[in-house]
């Protein structure tokens, strides 16, 4: 079991530690970590915020532990040369192009979500993000116009292959849940959501189990807040799809719980919380770690087929909150070592 392990900037070393140790107490076989740098570390060490050498690692290895990049210091450089590359080329290099995000209510959690707990009780939902195209990946530019005025620019496109392989991943998604599919798009403005929802309605047809509904991306926002419980899987592109799971975050309590797993053709995946670096609160021990434990149970899970222990970390997490162990972004009082010991003391 060959797993790399880049904990990254701001809070992402204090979150990855602590699924580290949950790895580890787990007593599995043959578990071989490899640490690497990437984002601002990595720029500051070696002068690029993906080095070759990392890289190295991560194609020598089954599964990556991914902590988060970003550092407000590199915001000057230019784009290739920011934090934020790390992520976004590793997903490319890779062919990471699947990222799966669920989102489920926590016992005990209702009162604390952002919406009536009546509202927040009802959601379980994964969101299948595409991550490997749309504007993310398109040219992109600061020009000139004849006139003078300076005008940014970024290319939106999908291939129709792209839009394909994604909604496979999402209709089997939804075959083994509750057999519902949200396609999110914006077609009634975007030839390239036109083309999004043509494909996803051809794919469709080999898939006579689910239930695809199309839906406008800033009705799916308004959506996920007045009646979330209506969604069972929702697929949608990078764009949206980053957008949608922070807001799903703090429909079940914090983006401090939300898990992700980010998949190629092979069993070899990416796995990382949904949130950035926090440089607001990096430092100071006050991250939730439980994003970062539940996304190494989907990595035992998704890379690995170890479903055991996969399900014995989530419950241990469950059980943390259920017995009140919160950090500051629930409204308690636990610190990120606090929280990652109470995991450990459920395993
Ligand atoms: N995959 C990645 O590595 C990502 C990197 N970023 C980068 O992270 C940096 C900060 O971005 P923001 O927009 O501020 O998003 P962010 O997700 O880092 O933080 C947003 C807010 O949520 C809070 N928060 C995030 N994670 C938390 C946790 N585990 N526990 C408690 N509170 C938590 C933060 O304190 C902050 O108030 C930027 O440089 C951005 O580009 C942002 C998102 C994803
Ligand atoms: C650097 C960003 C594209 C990362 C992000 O916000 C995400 O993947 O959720
Ligand atoms: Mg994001």
């Amino acid at each position: 079991m060959k797993i790399a392990v880049f904990a990254g900037d701001g809070i992402g070393p204090e979150v990855t530690r602590e699924a580290v140790r949950v790895l580890h107490a787990l007593d599995l076989p043959g578990l071989e970590l490899t640490e690497g740098l990437v984002g601002g570390v990595a720029y500051k060490a070696m002068g690029h915020p993906l080095p070759p050498e990392t890289i190295a690692i991560a194609r020598a290895s089954d599964a990556i532990l991914f902590g988060a990049v970003g550092d407000f210091d590199c915001d000057h450089l230019e784009r290739h040369l920011r934090p934020e590359q790390a992520i976004l080329g590793l997903r490319k290099e890779m062919g990471f192009f699947a990222n799966l995000r669920p989102a489920t209510v926590f016992q005990g959690l209702e009162d604390l979500t952002s919406l009536r707990p009546e509202v927040a009780r009802e959601i379980d939902l994964l969101i299948v993000r595409e991550l490997n195209g749309d504007v993310y990946f398109g040219e992109k530019g600061i020009r000139t116009l004849p006139d003078g005025r300076r005008q940014g620019w970024d290319m939106m496109s999908y291939a129709e292959d792209e839009v394909r392989r994604i909604a496979h991943v999402a209709f089997k998604a939804a075959l083994g849940r509750k057999g519902r599919l949200c396609s999110v798009d914006k077609a009634n403005v975007l030839e390239t959501s036109q083309l999004w929802r043509d494909v996803m309605i051809e794919v469709s047809a080999e898939y006579p189990d689910v239930e695809l509904s199309h839906m406008y991306v800033d009705n799916a926002a308004m959506q996920l807040v007045k009646n979330p419980g209506q969604f069972d899987v929702i697929v949608t592109g990078n764009l949206f799809g980053d957008i949608l799971s922070d807001q799903a975050s703090m429909c079940v309590g914090s983006i401090g719980l939300l898990a992700s797993a980010s998949l190629a053709e092979g069993t070899c995946g990416l796995y990382e919380p949904i949130h950035g670096s926090a440089p607001d609160i990096a430092g100071k021990g006050l991250a939730n770690p439980m994003a970062t434990i539940l996304s190494a149970a989907m990595l035992l899970r998704h890379s690995f087929g170890l479903e055991a222990p996969a399900a014995r970390i989530e419950a241990a997490v469950a059980k943390a909150l259920a017995d009140g162990i919160k950090g500051g972004d629930l409204g308690g009082s636990h610190g990120t070592v606090a929280i990652g010991d109470a995991v450990l003391e459920r395993l």
